[in-house]
């Protein structure tokens, strides 16, 4: 059935004043700007739409002046997330989570950590074995060169010279940084330190960590500002800010044919009409959202929902991973100035802000996470983490040698659950177990767009993904305590360890000596640290799967050339189509598949020069 009502789109003024576009995306995030950018790039005449949640970001402060990230953390302006809270459960203290997803023009490239941080190869050629051809390392990795120029080293076969993202080290080192890299060069454990711990294929080396900001200017280096807003002069390049997507629109042939939006919250309903092509492009969280809305899903929940079924796919919204975040804080000497100040003092911010105008460079410079390692268990490792891990590192692990179990590094500032903690100067531990075995699934709960989504994590339902957990941080604290600024732990954010237990945590005068033994932990402290983790961890916020690009009879929703099954004229592109998890923060992902979506789409349309 065709949409009823013509479209009407010229709210904003941007706008071009026509109602047929050739593409539409729904969502406006990270892959979607990498995609149309790329098109729009190579083919000035293409009618592209955009309709975004959000609003825009072009040179905002709190998005460009990587500093502000924490107060993005800590305190955030209204409007630049959506949050999505996950149903309690008892493996977290009958706790939900909060799930995030950025909500403005770029996504999460626009407000995120900027961490640089790379999957394994494996990764991807474990997606291709699934029936992805093209989707493997060696069609994957030149496309991750593409989207960057790499400023904190050499250009090689992964780094690139040319992209239109910047990645460099940032103009400003915190001590945090300076002290693991010491810590580790020295304590080490059997492992070294590299140039490069992310060139797709070195694992369990200590480095210095890249991240997304330009060395020339201090800005951040995101994907609104690099892909879409350079090509924002051209007037067939429209973006509707602002506007939630409700449904996808379909003629009586299964054609996706418009989007139907919200124009603001709970604001008037409209259309917009495509010739060609739609991409759903809302992240994770939202894309399969968007899916079900239209009629595409599993039978029973559209048919609870009433929604008229266009494609039987029980496959969306399933198979939602994200990767697992503990952050422990320690004590740094009373006078260390951290980032933590730009989010707790406006008055310092404003004067850390004048000197990033005028030269790029300081706090405001800084994302604050200068050193970290993609870590792989030794003999030894393994040893403590005990036979229930085992047979995971049997069955996964041991087969791929660039594959992590966790990222480990750290922050110079405090990040924690207690704010009135930060503002005793501190820097913060973070592990981000890689390749947890917790799968959850996103669903409606109802037609509303604007209805909370009901978000199973599955987090720690699986006691693997707790030991390494456990593992992770007592190699964190080991290190920690080496570090020249450490200072005891931040004592409401750890374990509460039973009463004299040698693990117990306060403040201290100082690091111990590199030789010092590490501390001994009974099994009561084992409980205390599982506990803790069962109360305190959250996600990473790097949600992927929900629209898995796999065959359909493994409920797969998406094709390798990124069309949802049983529908014409419609393509998922964002991290939700990732089949299997990567061991890394999933923005270079994300970007790549961008970039990735928008060869299909030339190939396809026979637009050259993408
Ligand atoms: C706070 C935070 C910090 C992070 N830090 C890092 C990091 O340091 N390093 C790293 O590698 N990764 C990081 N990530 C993860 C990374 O940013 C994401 O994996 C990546 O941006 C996902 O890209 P995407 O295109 O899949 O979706 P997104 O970039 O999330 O884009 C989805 C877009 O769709 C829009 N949308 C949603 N629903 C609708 C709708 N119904 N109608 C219209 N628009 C809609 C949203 O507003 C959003 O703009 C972080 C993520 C967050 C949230």
């Amino acid at each position: 059935m065709r949409p009823a009502s013509p479209p009407d789109i010229f709210r904003s003024p941007q706008m071009n004043p026509q109602r047929t576009y050739d593409i539409i995306f729904a969502g406006g995030g990270t892959a979607a700007c990498v995609t149309a950018g790329r098109l729009a790039a190579a083919d000035s005449g293409l009618r592209i739409l955009i309709v975004e949640n959000g609003g825009q970001v072009q040179d905002k402060p709190v998005h460009v002046q990587p500093g502000r990230y924490m107060k993005n953390m800590m305190a955030p302006e209204p409007g630049i997330f959506t949050f999505h809270r996950t149903t309690p459960s008892e493996n977290l203290n009958d706790r939900g989570l909060v799930g995030s997803n950025a909500s403005c023009v770029g996504g999460g490239g626009s407000v995120n950590a900027m961490v640089y941080v790379r999957a394994a190869a494996s990764d991807y050629d474990d997606w291709e074995k699934l029936g992805n051809l093209g989707w493997g390392s060696a069609d994957l990795i030149p496309l991750a060169k593409k989207t960057e120029t790499y400023q904190a080293g050499p250009v090689d076969s992964t780094h690139g010279a040319s992209g239109p993202l910047k990645v460099s080290y940032g103009a400003h080192e915190t001590h945090a940084g300076r002290d693991f890299l010491k810590a580790a060069a020295e304590y080490g454990r059997g492992r070294k330190l590299t140039q490069d711990g992310n060139d797709f294929f070195n694992c369990n080396s200590y480095a210095r960590a890249p991240k997304y900001i330009d060395i020339e200017t201090g800005r951040r280096s995101d994907a609104a500002h690099c892909y879409l807003y350079p090509q924002m002069h051209n007037p067939n390049l429209n973006i509707i800010d602002h506007a939630r997507v409700v449904r996808i629109l379909f003629d009586d042939d299964h054609h996706a044919v418009g989007v139907e939006y919200h124009e603001g919250k709970g604001g008037e309903i409209r259309t917009a009409h495509a010739s060609r092509l739609i991409i759903v492009s809302a992240g994770a969280l939202c894309s399969p959202a968007i899916l079900e809305r239209s009629g595409i899903g599993a039978r029973p929940l559209l048919e609870q929902h009433e929604i008229e079924v266009v494609s039987e796919l029980p496959g969306v919204g399933e198979n939602y991973q994200d990767h697992t975040l503990g952050l422990s804080p320690y004590l740094s000497p009373e006078d260390e100035v951290t980032l933590s100040i730009l989010a707790l003092d406006e008055k310092a911010a404003a004067a850390h802000e004048t000197e990033w105008l005028a030269t790029g460079k300081g706090l405001m410079a800084s994302n604050g996470v200068d050193a970290g390692i993609r870590i792989r268990p030794n003999a030894n490792d393994l040893e403590e983490l005990g036979p229930a891990f085992q047979k995971r590192w049997d069955t996964f692990f041991s087969r791929a040698s660039d594959k992590a179990i966790a990222w480990i590094g750290t922050y110079g500032c405090y990040l924690g659950n207690n704010l009135a903690s930060a503002v005793r100067p501190s820097f913060t531990m973070i592990c981000i177990t890689t390749y947890p075995v917790a799968v959850g699934n996103v669903h409606i709960q109802s037609r509303d767009a604007f209805a909370p989504l009901q978000v199973n994590s599955g987090i720690l339902n699986s006691v693997e993904d707790l030991l390494v957990l456990r593992w992770a941080y007592k190699w964190a604290r080991e290190l920690a305590r080496r570090m020249d600024g450490y200072r005891g732990e931040v004592v409401i954010d750890h374990p509460i360890f039973p009463e004299g237990s040698q693990a117990a945590c306060g403040d201290a005068a100082g690091p111990v000596g590199i030789d010092a033994p590490d501390i001994s932990y009974s099994k009561q402290d084992d409980e205390a640290i599982d506990a803790f983790h069962r109360a305190n961890i959250n996600m990473a916020w790097h949600a992927l799967g929900t629209c898995a690009m796999k065959p359909r009879a493994q409920s797969g929703v998406v094709d390798a050339r990124l069309n949802v099954y049983g529908v014409k004229n419609l393509k998922v592109a964002d991290m939700s189509i990732a089949p299997l998890n990567v061991g890394a923060n999933t923005y270079n992902t994300a970007l790549v598949i961008g970039e990735k979506a928008a060869s299909i789409i030339a190939e396809e349309l026979g637009i050259a020069g993408v």
